[in-house]
């Protein structure tokens, strides 16, 4: 068998390669700092507590030359060593050392709120966004990539936080270093600017030669979280066509890409990590070679070149820090665009102000609609003329791919036409209230979702339902009867997708949802496909009996569903057949059977063998 296509991943917005080094940087400081901006205590905490650990590197430095000069030259030349010189040489050390134990533990703290402090923001914003973003917008976009924006991307956009303070405290701690290192000796200060020189250089070529890796890394483990996420949702059908196999190589090969990518990482910071930790301490020889001239000329103290020196071999740190720094940056640049990309998003769906008045039966009116779905060759549905009165019940019949779905999903407002109007009691649905749709409209589609939660929770959904509405909505979809024969009833959890049920049971239990709303307007997408013809008769008579008949004069229920079954068109008041994404034909199924035979090839195509008089006689119409 085959294998299937690669795991090459792209990552949108992953426009890195043509950006600069600079421009980089600058991207990168540039979100660090708008992040920061937001937490008002916790990063100027951080950035306090980075400056002054920083500073604390050069007052070590400065209390060892002065313990030297003042404690130690003089206990070689049997000088008398002044008590108070002990003290200040204890205290000062004990006192820096304290200074720096909290000012690390502020800073992380700190730092830590601020990073996870924009992780989560970023996520809320990225989920209240999706949330916001229309179906169009939904439908471009894959659920992998919806993850991995909430996931990976926020976390690689706020992972460099974690160094910020501690950066900026190194940049503070190496310009004080080399000032108080010009302040003892200009030669020293020289070599000391060199040292950062090639230091910061040495960084310049690893971003170079770290980012193209870093961003291959990043792309295998898009690739795998891709593919595993492929696996489990066609789990089903990887079993029953047997390419297990085939897949889980699959697997392996991404996985395989992701432990190359992560070792070519790792082999460019081994080379480069040994450099930035050596270089100071190489250059403390140099250090050596001069100082000790500088010493012996009378120009420095021995104290002063111990300071210096102690400086040097401690600049390893914030070096290496800066590098990390700016070694992660370009990967927040691109999670940044990645997360922005959603976030500048305004493919939204527009709502007006109007509502629909009353609870009754809505009435439909579809006027000159026309529908192209994005990148598609020629038009999926138009034009489209249509009218439903309030408490219709409507079949939509039409060979595969005629429009049927299309069709129903713009009657619930799931995507807006091209051109023309959809009309509930004369109102255009496009000048709406958000949530008007939601709570007057329900929509069962022929897959039924179901959340892991129990019968209950998966029929309410949270909404404001009691016990015997969803009782009524389960006798309706002819779910009651099994329900109470389930050890927990309306509280036995249905498992993942609801797995702990047959496609049937699933079904009716989805259907059950969308009547527990009392809905004004119902669509039923191939929503009983899965019920046997018996059950589906005898479900779309209870809905027709409980939530379409007349109330005081008022239907309370208009129905559209497609179909093709016999058993289902026959129960409509009206058919409507689709052809090529138009109406080609409407009336009673008796008419159509009558006068159209693509019709009458569509029906027979999909008959299941139960006779129509039987299903007339089971209480169809026609
Ligand atoms: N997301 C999409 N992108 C592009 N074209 C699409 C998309 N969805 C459907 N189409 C096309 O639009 C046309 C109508 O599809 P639709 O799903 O409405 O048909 P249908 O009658 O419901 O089919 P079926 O009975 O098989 O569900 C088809 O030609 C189909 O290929």
């Amino acid at each position: 068998m085959s294998m299937r296509g690669g795991s090459a991943i792209s990552l949108p917005g992953d426009d890195l390669d043509s950006m600069e080094t600079g421009t980089v940087l600058r991207a990168g400081v540039r979100v660090m700092a708008r992040g920061s901006l937001g937490y008002r205590i916790a990063t100027p905490l951080s950035i306090i507590a980075g400056l002054i650990n920083g500073s604390t590197m050069v007052f070590s430095a400065v209390a060892i030359g002065w313990a030297t000069d003042h404690l130690i030259i003089p206990a070689f030349t049997d000088a008398e060593v002044p008590a108070r010189s002990w003290w200040i040489a204890l205290g000062a050390i004990a006192g820096v050392s304290l200074l720096r134990v909290i000012t690390i533990v502020t800073r992380a703290v700190a730092a830590a709120y601020v990073q996870y402090g924009n992780q989560a923001s970023t996520r809320r914003a990225l989920i209240r966004q999706y949330a916001k973003l229309g179906v169009p917008w939904h439908r471009r976009h894959s659920t992998g990539q919806l993850l991995s924006n909430v996931v990976s991307d926020v976390e690689v956009q706020w992972a460099p936080m974690q160094f910020f303070a501690f950066a900026m405290g190194s940049v503070f701690m190496l310009l004080v270093a080399l000032a108080n290192i010009a302040r003892s000796d200009w030669y020293l200060a020289v070599v000391a600017l060199m040292l950062v020189f090639v230091v910061l250089l040495a960084n310049f070529v690893y971003q170079r030669v770290m980012s193209p890796r870093a961003r291959d890394a990043q792309r295998a483990r898009a690739a795998v979280s891709s593919v595993a996420h492929e696996a489990i949702e066609g789990e089903q059908v990887i079993r029953t066509l047997g390419i297990v196999d085939s897949e889980s190589a699959r697997f392996v090969r991404a996985a395989e890409n992701t432990r190359v990518a992560n070792t070519r990482m790792s082999f460019v910071s081994a080379a480069f990590d040994p450099f930035v930790e050596l270089a100071p301490t190489a250059t403390v020889l140099v250090v050596l070679l001069i100082g000790s001239g500088r010493v012996s000329a009378g120009e420095l103290t021995v104290g002063t070149l111990v300071e210096t020196i102690y400086l040097f071999l401690t600049m390893a740190l914030p070096l290496g820090m800066i590098g990390r720094f700016l070694s992660i940056l370009p990967l927040a640049v691109v999670g940044n665009k990645r997360t922005a990309s959603v976030l500048d998003s305004v493919d939204y769906t527009q709502f007006g102000t109007e509502t629909l008045a009353g609870e009754k039966a809505l009435g439909v009116h579809v006027e000159a609609v026309r529908f192209t779905y994005d990148g598609a060759l020629g038009e999926a549905i138009g034009p489209v003329e249509l009218r439903f009165d309030a408490g219709d019940v409507v079949a939509v019949v039409g060979a595969t791919g005629s429009g049927k779905t299309t069709l129903v999903r713009i009657l619930a407002r799931l995507a807006d036409p091209d051109t023309g109007i959809v009309r509930y009691d004369g109102i255009d649905v496009r000048s709406l209230a958000d949530g008007e749709i939601e709570t007057r409209v329900a929509v069962v589609s022929q897959t039924s979702f179901l959340f892991d939660d129990t019968i209950r929770g998966n029929v309410t959904l949270g909404r404001d339902i009691d016990d015997l509405q969803v009782w009524r909505a389960l006798d309706v979809a002819e779910a009651a009867e099994f329900v109470r024969g389930i050890p927990g009833g309306l509280d036995a959890a249905v498992g993942k997708r609801g797995a702990s049920l047959s496609g049937g049971q699933r079904q009716r239990i989805a259907l059950a949802r969308g009547l527990a709303g009392s809905p004004s307007l119902l669509i039923l997408d191939d929503a009983t496909s899965a019920l046997d013809p018996t059950v589906e008769c005898d479900v779309l008579d209870n809905i027709r009996r409980e939530f379409v008949s007349e109330r005081g004069g008022d239907r309370r229920c208009t129905v559209v569903m497609t179909a093709a079954r016999k058993s289902t068109v026959t129960l409509a008041d009206r058919v409507l057949w689709m052809n090529g994404g138009v109406i080609a034909a409407s009336g009673t199924h008796t008419e159509l059977l009558a006068h159209y035979d693509g019709y009458r090839q569509i029906v027979d195509a999909y008959a299941d063998g139960m006779d129509i008089d039987e299903l007339d006689a089971a209480g169809g119409r026609s």
